[in-house]
């Protein structure tokens, strides 16, 4: 039996009158590679908050490694790369390897060196990622993609059990988002973290990634990306209504916006 590293029951969720989450019921497990998709405002934003501990739900239970939210102390098991990350002050003056060795603040403490003991862990990390060859570059010199990278090794040099990026391909151009996804899934395969990905790009991720979870307020469908695969347009429609053609094109139409 696989271990639940995350489980939602019947989580319902509202900041005013109306309800924005509906009857959420998800598990995630040891190693998989979810996509959580939706449109702009489904509630994607607002279930990684609840997830992270920084909303409550008014109904049902959030679980972290089989203990409710409330009692889970072991928050560095969890790496996060938000979407603010590819916002980065670009004249802000560190190094690759500065930006990554930062994500071991927590674990060394904040006023010792954080010197050779953790030098293989840091090298690691960014060559994970690809981006070895960076090492004493600039952060502010690097391409959004590059940065995101960047970002994703400082999140995973800690060595958490599971990496939850929000929209990370926002701010990466069109051609670079394919190697993105595989080095993400090559994450996911190579050194078996669970990965949860949250994005709209429904139609770039299918491929990549293990489960689908898609969102509109209720979770319309979850399972395996290749029972997510099976489904038709005519499903999809019920499941998003007119929704759908947006979500699939979307990037096509930002392509289209920057011309
Ligand atoms: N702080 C808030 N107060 C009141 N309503 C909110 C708040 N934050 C979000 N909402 C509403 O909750 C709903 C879900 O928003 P949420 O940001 O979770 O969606 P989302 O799927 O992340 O959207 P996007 O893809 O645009 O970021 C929306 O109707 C939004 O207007």
């Amino acid at each position: 039996m696989p271990s639940p590293i995350l489980e939602l029951k019947d989580v319902y969720f509202r900041y005013e009158r109306d309800w924005v989450l509906e009857h959420i019921d998800l598990t995630i497990n040891q190693g998989q590679f979810w996509a959580l998709v939706g449109p702009n405002g489904s509630g994607k934003s607002t279930m990684l908050k609840i997830i992270l501990g920084l909303l409550t739900p008014q109904k049902g239970t959030v679980k972290w490694f089989g203990n409710d939210r409330k009692e889970f102390k072991h928050w560095e098991k969890i790496g996060y790369v938000s979407q603010k990350a590819n916002s980065f002050n670009t004249g802000f003056p560190a190094t690759v390897y500065e930006v990554v060795a930062s994500g071991l603040v927590k674990k060394a403490g904040l006023f010792q060196r954080i010197g050779k003991k953790y030098r293989k862990d840091i090298l690691d990390a960014i060559s994970a990622v690809g981006m070895s060859d960076f090492l004493q570059r600039n952060i502010g010199e690097l391409s959004g993609g590059q940065q995101q990278r960047v970002f994703i090794a400082r999140a995973i040099v800690s060595k958490p059990e599971v990496l939850i990026l929000d929209e990370p391909t926002v701010g990466i151009d069109h051609q670079h988002v394919q190697a993105f996804y595989q080095m993400l899934e090559q994450l996911n395969k190579e050194s078996g973290m669970t990965l949860l990905l949250v994005t709209h790009d429904m139609g770039a991720v299918s491929t990549r990634v293990s489960h689908v979870a898609c969102l509109h307020k209720h979770l319309h469908f979850h399972g395996t990306s290749n029972d997510f695969e099976q489904l038709d347009q005519g499903d999809l429609s019920g499941v998003y209504g007119h929704e759908v053609q947006l979500l699939q094109h979307e990037h096509v139409h930002e392509e289209e916006l920057q011309r």
